[in-house]
């Protein structure tokens, strides 16, 4: 949940206050243009951002006030992961369930979670820094399901994905949703048709649109004519 939620960079504003709420069993999608303030509405509700005015909270848990147990209740993916690059999937998976507090039967589990939801069964042997983008992105994925959090905070993560795995991904947070919240960005408007339930579209830092899917689609169960409606309006 967001409150109000303000931020600026040096002094120009990248949040000009916005609020939402996603419910347990919801996929909701944040679209908007480059820079229109989705990834650090994203990075804000992980923790790894702390906001300069408002409020949010994950699982009922502030994200600065008790931001341990707010970071523990979601999994996160961060735009363009970097980093690890001399682990292997099989220890950065290990490493990121540790991380978790999670250690023997817990961390198996947590790592056979973490490969079966992204596929990465192949890979396991290889190191981070020579994974394909696509490879890297998944091992990324794969870390922020590990712990089955409450909230999956997902940016961008179909981007880097080829075909069979955009939609294999697609399937897995389907079938994933009935117990949580999940928040994914995406440029791709055919991805919020065929995935989210519920769309917010930012702009300039605010929040134009919040809508379930079906209000904003139309008679061809497309999402573009209200969407270019919403970045053309004059919502400032
Ligand atoms: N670390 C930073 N330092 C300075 N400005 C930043 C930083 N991060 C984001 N911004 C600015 O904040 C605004 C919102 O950026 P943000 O990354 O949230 O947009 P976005 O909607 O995720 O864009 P994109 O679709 O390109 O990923 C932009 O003006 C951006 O330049």
């Amino acid at each position: 949940m967001a409150q109000s939620l303000a931020k600026r960079f040096g002094g120009a504003p990248a949040l000009g206050g916005v609020s939402f709420q996603a419910g347990a069993g919801e996929i909701v999608g944040l679209l908007g243009a480059n820079g229109a303030g989705k990834s650090t509405t994203m990075r804000l509700l992980a923790g790894y951002l702390r906001p300069d005015a408002g409020s949010a909270s994950i699982a009922g848990r502030d994200v600065v006030s008790d931001r341990l147990a707010a970071r523990a209740a979601v999994g996160y993916l961060p735009e363009s992961p970097t980093g690890f690059p001399d682990l292997t999937i099989s220890e950065f998976l290990a490493f990121a369930a540790e991380a978790r507090g999670l250690f023997g039967a817990a961390r198996r589990r947590a790592i056979e979670r973490a490969v079966d939801f992204a596929d990465l069964a192949l890979a396991l042997g290889r190191p981070l820094g020579a994974l394909s983008q696509g490879w890297r992105q998944r091992a990324w994925i794969a870390q922020a399901v590990a712990h089955d959090p409450p909230a999956l905070i997902l940016d961008e993560p179909t981007t880097a994905l080829d075909p069979e795995q955009k939609a294999r991904l697609r399937g897995r947070l389907r079938d994933a949703a009935p117990g949580k919240a999940i928040l994914i960005s995406t440029h791709i408007l055919e991805e919020a048709e065929t995935l989210c339930d519920r769309v917010i579209v930012f702009r300039a830092g605010r929040i134009v649109a919040d809508a379930p899917l079906p209000s904003l689609l139309d008679e061809r169960g497309r999402l573009a004519p209200a969407y270019a409606a919403l970045n053309a309006a004059d919502g400032r």
